[in-house]
């Protein structure tokens, strides 16, 4: 049974398939007259080519049944997709450079603090976390031509460690 394990995510372990959304490392700028602080350009949002808009969406997921399943890695042609977490919970982001090589793939354990910005064209799995109900805010493009899906002969399984 062919298995995958998460390694825990890093920018530089992400960086061939997108950005990590997260503050650590970044410079944070004080706004507000000192009452908040911001840190800005967490990630490269490539959307509107062609003309179309940033569609700003909430998803409310439920966990997959255990051990998780892929048999399914699909990509968006068009646009970026980014993902970050409105609960403190860890959640599990995979991808891959081809979906028929179970080698190419990297699985990656979030923590509840980290989004992932999917590059455009960028082989991913659906939104998988651990919890029923958990939240995401979602940054993509407002177009229906905006999936490629690729289905597995045989499924992968995610060993959760
Ligand atoms: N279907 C949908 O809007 N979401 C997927 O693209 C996903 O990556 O979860
Ligand atoms: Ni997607």
């Amino acid at each position: 049974m062919p298995t995958l394990t998460p390694q825990p995510l890093t920018k530089a372990a992400f960086a061939d398939f997108g950005d990590v959304v997260e503050t650590d490392g970044a410079q944070p700028i004080e706004i507000n007259q000192g009452f908040a602080r911001r840190c800005n350009a967490l990630a490269g949002i490539d959307v509107t080519s062609g003309g179309t808009a940033v569609n700003v969406s909430l998803f409310e997921a439920k966990p997959r049944p255990l051990p998780i399943e892929i048999k399914l890695m699909e990509r968006h042609p068009l646009g970026s997709q980014l993902f970050m977490p409105l609960q403190d919970r860890p959640w599990l982001v995979l991808v891959c450079d081809d979906p028929r090589e179970p080698a190419s793939y990297h699985a990656f354990m979030a923590s509840g603090r980290q989004g992932v910005n999917y590059a455009r064209n960028v082989w991913h799995h659906p939104l998988l976390v651990f919890d029923e109900g958990e939240r995401f805010m979602v940054v993509d493009r407002v177009s229906a031509d905006n999936l490629e899906e690729v289905w597995l002969d045989q499924p992968l399984f995610l060993t959760i460690p």
